[in-house]
This record gives C-alpha cells, structure tokens and sequence, in this order.
C-alpha cells in the first residue's frame, strides 16, 4: 500500500512581528513587547506560549487579535474561504468580520455587557451569524452545563458572577460559534481544578473538531493536555519552539 504525504497546511504564519510602545509620559522611552517573532502555527495545532511576566505572551496574542498594531512583521492566516489575509496589516473591516466570523480571542476578564442575562451573552454572537433563537440558547445551555456554570445563573447578570463564573460564560461565549482560530490569554487562572478540567475537556473537543489555538496557560498539566509545540518567549523574543514533551523534559 501507498501513502501518500499530505504537507500540513499553516493556520497562521508569524513572520518577524514586533511590537514597541512609545511611553510619551515617560519622555518617550521605548518599551519592547514583542521583538523580531516569528513561528507557525499549523491547522488544528495547538501552540501553547510560555515565558516569565512581562515576556510578551499577552502582546502576542494581542497582537494576533489586532486588538495591538504591530509595529513591524506579518501575520499570515489562512481564512475558512481559502484566502490569506495579513493580521498585521489588513483594515479594520476584515479584522472586525474575521472576529465576527471566525478568530475567538478569551482573555482571563469577561467583557462584561449590562443587564444582558449569561444565557443572553454565550448565544448573543450566534444569534448575530443567523441561527435561531431557540437553537442559539440550546447551545449556549449545552456550553454552560459543560462549564458546571450552575442553571440558577445562566438567566443572571454576570456582573455579580464570582471571576471563576465569569471565566466560563466568556469560554463557552467564545466557543459557541466554533472559531476556526481561537486565542487563549489565561482563560482558566481562576478556575477550581474540577471545573478547570471541565474547561480543558471542551477545549480538547473544541480542537478535535479542528479548531487550532494559541493559548497562555500558566499551569503545566493544561499544557501538557493540550499543547502540540510551545513556543518559549523572553524578553520579548522567541528563545525556543519545542515538542510539547521537551518543554515538560524542562519543567517537571
Ligand atoms: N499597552 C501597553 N503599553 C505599554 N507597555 C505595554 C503594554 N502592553 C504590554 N506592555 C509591555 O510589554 C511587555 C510585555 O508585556 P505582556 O503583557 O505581553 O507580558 P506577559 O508575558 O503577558 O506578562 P504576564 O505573564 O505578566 O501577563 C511588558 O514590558 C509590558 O510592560
């Protein structure tokens, strides 16, 4: 029998990104965030990003949402229409139908919405893409449940939420429309350990079904769950891309 090699293809391919910010309060000093970052990212991988305080793991991220413009560098990512569209450089219009459409950004804080209900906040963005109201909130009821968010609070305002509560209305709120690229910047930091496996169980099917990730997760059995190749930041700048298993070699 003959196999044949299919090359995997890459979700997103950072090429040289930095990031500086121009502090004008401080006499213009230069403070770098990312420096000269480059790495790839393949379709349904996930690549976990590591490295101390103040390395640039959110700035990354932030710069791959476009929520920071990079100063230099590009971000190629391979859209579900075939296209390749620059992150670094694209307008604000493609940005903002990519995150509509299909790049999910979980920060640890949810972006809290007043007076809409946690039920009304995970079925909201699909709603907005055309599903239904009644299979919109079967699914967000479905996401819930798998975050153990108890029934009692899904008709609730988050704004009185405990962090661990909020954390999972934002997960399953960025999960409901199933991304194709989903961003991770320490979505589950106030998680119990029985809901933060809860959260890494949804996030594995969530990859099964072929959603690729980059994601800051400060605990190592997440990563090592989850993570295909950590990319290794300092100062800014990539100090090492390595098989899930070395970086674990290193850190247990
Ligand atoms: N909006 C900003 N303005 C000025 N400097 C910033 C800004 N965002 C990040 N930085 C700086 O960029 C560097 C990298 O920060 P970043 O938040 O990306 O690090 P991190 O690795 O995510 O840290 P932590 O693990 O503490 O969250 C830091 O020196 C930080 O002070």
């Amino acid at each position: 029998m003959t196999t044949t090699h299919h090359p995997e293809t890459a979700q997103l391919s950072i090429d040289s990104l930095s990031k500086r910010f121009e502090m004008h309060v401080l006499s213009n000093t230069t403070v770098v965030g990312l420096e000269d970052v480059s790495a790839t990212i393949r379709d349904g991988e996930f690549l976990a990003v590591v490295g101390e305080s103040g390395s640039g793991k959110s700035s990354l991220l932030k710069c791959l949402y476009r929520s920071y413009e990079p100063t230099a560098g590009a971000v190629r990512y391979a859209t579900d229409d075939g296209d390749v569209v620059d992150l670094a450089s694209c307008s604000e219009r493609t940005i903002l139908a990519l995150r509509e459409g299909e790049i999910g950004y979980v920060s640890q804080f949810l972006e809290e919405i007043p007076r809409v209900s946690a039920l009304d906040i995970v079925s909201r963005p699909l709603r907005e893409a055309g599903v239904s109201d009644d299979e919109a909130r079967d699914r967000a009821r479905e996401l819930l449940a798998a975050l153990e968010l108890p029934p009692e609070l899904w008709k609730a305002y988050p704004a009185t939420f405990s962090g661990g509560e909020r954390q999972r209305v934002n997960l399953a709120k960025a999960l409901a429309t199933e991304p194709s690229l989903l961003l991770l910047d320490e979505p589950t930091s106030a998680l119990d350990p029985e809901t933060r496996a809860a959260a890494v169980d949804l996030l594995r099917s969530s990859l099964a079904d072929g959603t690729t990730m980059v994601g800051v997760f400060h605990n190592p059995d997440v990563v090592a769950t989850l993570a295909d190749r950590v990319l290794v930041l300092d100062d800014g700048s990539v100090v090492d891309t390595v098989d899930v298993d070395a970086y674990l070699e290193g850190v247990r």
